[in-house]
This record gives C-alpha cells, sequence and structure tokens, in this order.
C-alpha cells in the first residue's frame, strides 16, 4: 500500500544555524502533535544534512523525520565541479532525493535523458528518488500538459523494471503553480494524479500503481493541505514555502489526522 507523505523542500534557504533552529522546531512539535504515520521528508541544502542527520541520531526522534537532498548529479563521481552525487548523499544520512525540480529544469536546462540517469545513480545508492513532474502555465493553456507530462514520466521513470519502479515517489508540481500562491484547485490536482496513475497502470500494471506515491506541491499551506490530500489519488505534498514555518509544516503533517 502506498505511503501517506509531507516532504519540505526548503530549497537554497537556511544556513546551518537556521537549519538546525528549524529542523529541531519541527521534530519537537511533530514529536508532540502528530499522531499519524505519515512519512515526513525534510529536503534541506547539501551542507546542512550531515548536521541535521547528527542532531536526530542524538535526539529521540530518531527515524520520525527522513533527509532528502534535492539534487544529485548524473555521474558517479569525477571531473564535476560543484557537483554531489548520490553517493556522498547517502553517506551523510540522506534517505530521499528531489530529482527533476521544475528550477532544476529551468534554471540547469535537466532534460530527461538526463534526468533518468540520475533516478539509477539515486536508486543505486538506496536513495528514493522523489521524481518531480509538472506544466508550465502556458503549456496549459495550450493544452499540451497530459502529452507533456506522460513525456516526462516516459523518458525520466519509466525505464526502471516493475519491482523498482514501485518504490519512487512521483510530485506533481504544476509550475504555475509554485510559489505563486496559485494552489490548483483539489479536482485540477486530482484529474492530473488520476492520470499519472493511469499512466502507471498502462506502463506496468495496476498493482504497481497503487504503491506508487504521487504528491502535489505548489502553494500547498495548512488552509489547502486538507482538501487536496483527501482526494483519492493525492497521497500528500511536496512543500516549499510552507515548509519554512515550523508551524505551517507541522500543521499541513497534522491534516493526516483527520
Ligand atoms: O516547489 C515546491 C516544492 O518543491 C513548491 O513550492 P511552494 O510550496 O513554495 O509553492
Amino acid at each position: 500500500m502506498r505511503k501517506k507523505i509531507v516532504a519540505g523542500n526548503w530549497k537554497m534557504n537556511n544556513d546551518l544555524q537556521e537549519s538546525l533552529k528549524l529542523f529541531s522546531e519541527v521534530a519537537n512539535m511533530v514529536k508532540d502533535e502528530v499522531s499519524n504515520d505519515a512519512e515526513i521528508i525534510v529536503s534541506a541544502p547539501f551542507t546542512n544534512i550531515y548536521a541535521l542527520d547528527q542532531w536526530k541520531n542524538g535526539s529521540d526522534i530518531h527515524d520520525k523525520i527522513k533527509l532528502s537532498g534535492q539534487n544529485c548529479c548524473w555521474e558517479e563521481s569525477g571531473a564535476y565541479t560543484g557537483e554531489v552525487s548520490a553517493k556522498m548523499l547517502k553517506s551523510i544520512g540522506a534517505e530521499y532525493v528531489i530529482i527533476g525540480h521544475s528550477e532544476r529544469r529551468q534554471y540547469f536546462a535537466e532534460t530527461n535523458a538526463l534526468l533518468a540517469k540520475k533516478v539509477d545513480l539515486a536508486l543505486k545508492h538506496e536513495l528514493i528518488p522523489i521524481f518531480c513532474i509538472g506544466e508550465t502555465l502556458q503549456e496549459r493553456e495550450k493544452n499540451i500538459h497530459l502529452d507533456l507530462i506522460k513525456n516526462q514520466l516516459q523518458e525520466g521513470l519509466f525505464h526502471l523494471i516493475k519491482s523498482v519502479v514501485k518504490t519512487v515517489v512521483i510530485a506533481y508540481e504544476p509550475v504555475w503553480a509554485i510559489g505563486t500562491g496559485l494552489t490548483a484547485t483539489p479536482e485540477q490536482a486530482q484529474e492530473i494524479h488520476a492520470f499519472i496513475r493511469q499512466l502507471i497502470v498502462e506502463g506496468y500494471d495496476e498493482e504497481t500503481a497503487n504503491e506508487v506515491s504521487i504528491l502535489y506541491g505548489g502553494s500547498c499551506n495548512p488552509s489547502n493541505a486538507a482538501s487536496l490530500f483527501s482526494q483519492k489519488d493525492i497521497d500528500g505534498g511536496l512543500i516549499g514555502g510552507a515548509s519554512l514555518k515550523s508551524r505551517d509544516f507541522t500543521d499541513i503533517i497534522k491534516t493526516f489526522n483527520s
């Protein structure tokens, strides 16, 4: 059965001290207030993951919050100045890695073919990819968004065999909803999530499609999380801005209690 997941993507925010403060606040709130079994993930900047893992191991929250990278290199190692490998991430305590976020696709020209290589390396080093897909406003207006999403999945993810693809997390993040305050309505998001799940059925089978968690991302906050997460094919959220505030992030996690 697929997992319920709330993942915070801190993006390029929080230095070391700020990261430790926010993470410990979230951890304490989660410990005191969260009674559901949602998987909670914090995707922090590379530079801070090791310290967060150390803090976590010395606390009584241990496995309650998992750590994630925000990207990894498409190559195993070598002369790639400035890059960080999947193996390095794994060695400092990350259990997940975001791959193909729209900001990486936009600012770093990451293609589906490149992302497929990242997915393979992440899995090789036992990191669970959180594979991001989603359309821009122009693509939606031109009504090519379904084809685009299909392509993103077919070229970036569907080369995996059935037993592996079911371990991966997919995040649907419409680019027009990211950081804009323009959330997709629960119905709009559900429509695309159902479409994604159907593509998994077509590429693999129903059983596999039912194992894959599909998260929604894009201006998700404590007021809209419950209505989004109650949709049949929405298994949680990938949260940007609201994950930078411990109260908001915890309140989003708690929507799985209700
Ligand atoms: O990009 C996102 C998460 O990866 C979403 O960001 P916001 O929640 O700030 O819109």
